[in-house]
């Protein structure tokens, strides 16, 4: 038998392995990224205490709505081989735990947010826990091939969070970061979808490559590219930050580019295992990370 390395989650008891997995801690580990930060970009000393309970409570708040997501479509997840082995569709886990822990968790994070930082911070917690559980998870993910472009927008927000936790308001800058979140969330999810597309066929899902197909799909995702670049490069043009987010900016657009380009270009009618789809969805995280990390040493370091 081979062994295979245990990670942090693995030496959890099953049930709180399995509340974490509620949470999507992968995915919402990135956005937990933007959120920290949107909290350090922003002017204005922010307490250490206050800047981590801030931090917390988007973590807080994207578990619950990860969890809500799951509650709502445990019946979803079954069809699918990516997710058929979450806590619900295995049945390692009832409905109402599920329902109750993302309720739970959302209404802290929200609650303990208006008290460690301010209302706004608090509102825009709330607005993209419920945007991403009724907007997208509800309402269009079943509906629509837009779902992405419009429900994509509950994941832009942390950013904006952060910011009006140290502020209490929401200026340019900050709407650029949720901009550039917001452009970047179709080529991020519709380059992965090309390649698990039959799973969303066969669950009912309408995303673009079922509905639209492949190539109309990789147009798309290079057509996303474009005013994604432009949003990613504006806080420097207008002068918000310095030179090292400049050139971070510059340079990772140009291979998210490059890669978009190349998605159109393949011609092949299934998208391959280690194809351009897949590394173009793989890029997108370090994409992210990589600006939102410039950011912060624009900001902090030079
Ligand atoms: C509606 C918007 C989005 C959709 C539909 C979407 C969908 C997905 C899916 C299906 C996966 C692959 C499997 C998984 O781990 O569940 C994934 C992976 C990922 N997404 Fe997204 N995503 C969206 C927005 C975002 C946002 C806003 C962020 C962060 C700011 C993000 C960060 C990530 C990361 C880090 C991964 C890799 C997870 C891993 O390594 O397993 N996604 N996304
Ligand atoms: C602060 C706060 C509330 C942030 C919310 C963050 C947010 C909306 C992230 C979206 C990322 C995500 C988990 C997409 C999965 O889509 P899916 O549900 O279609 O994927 P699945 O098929 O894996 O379930």
């Amino acid at each position: 038998m081979t062994s295979v390395p245990l990670t942090q989650a693995d030496r959890l008891p099953a049930d709180w392995r399995d509340l974490l997995a509620l949470t999507k801690p992968r995915v919402m580990s990135l956005v937990v990224f933007t959120g920290l930060c949107g909290l350090l970009a922003a002017p204005g000393p922010v307490h250490p205490v206050l800047g981590f309970t801030a931090v917390l409570c988007i973590a807080l708040g994207a578990g619950a709505a990860g969890a809500l997501n799951q509650w709502y479509e445990a019946d979803l997840d079954a069809k699918m081989k990516r997710t058929a082995s979450r806590p619900l569709p295995a049945g390692r886990m009832s409905r109402q735990t599920a329902l109750h822990f993302g309720v739970g968790l959302g209404v802290f994070s929200v609650i303990l947010m208006d008290l460690a930082a301010n209302h706004l911070a608090a509102a825009v917690l709330a607005i993209s826990i419920l945007f991403y559980v009724l907007v997208y998870t509800v309402w269009l993910k079943r509906r629509t091939a837009q779902n992405i472009v419009i429900g994509g927008a509950a994941g832009a927000f942390p950013p904006l969070i952060g910011w009006a936790a140290v502020t209490g308001d929401v200026t340019t800058l900050p709407i650029l970061l949720f901009a550039i979140i917001f452009l970047w969330t179709p080529p991020h999810f519709w380059a992965l979808s090309l390649f698990v597309r039959t799973d969303y066929a066969n669950a009912g899902v309408p995303m673009l490559p079922v509905v639209a197909g492949i190539e109309s799909t990789r147009r798309q995702i290079l057509f996303y590219t474009l005013p994604m670049a432009a949003a990613a490069v504006a806080p420097w043009l207008l002068d918000l930050t310095g030179w090292v987010y400049g050139i971070v900016s510059v340079i990772l657009s140009v291979i998210f580019f490059v890669l978009a380009v190349r998605v159109f270009a393949n011609k092949a009618s299934e998208p391959k295992a280690m194809g351009p789809e897949k590394r173009l969805f793989a890029f997108s995280i370090v994409y992210l990370f990589g600006l939102f990390a410039a950011l912060v040493v624009d900001r902090w370091l030079i």
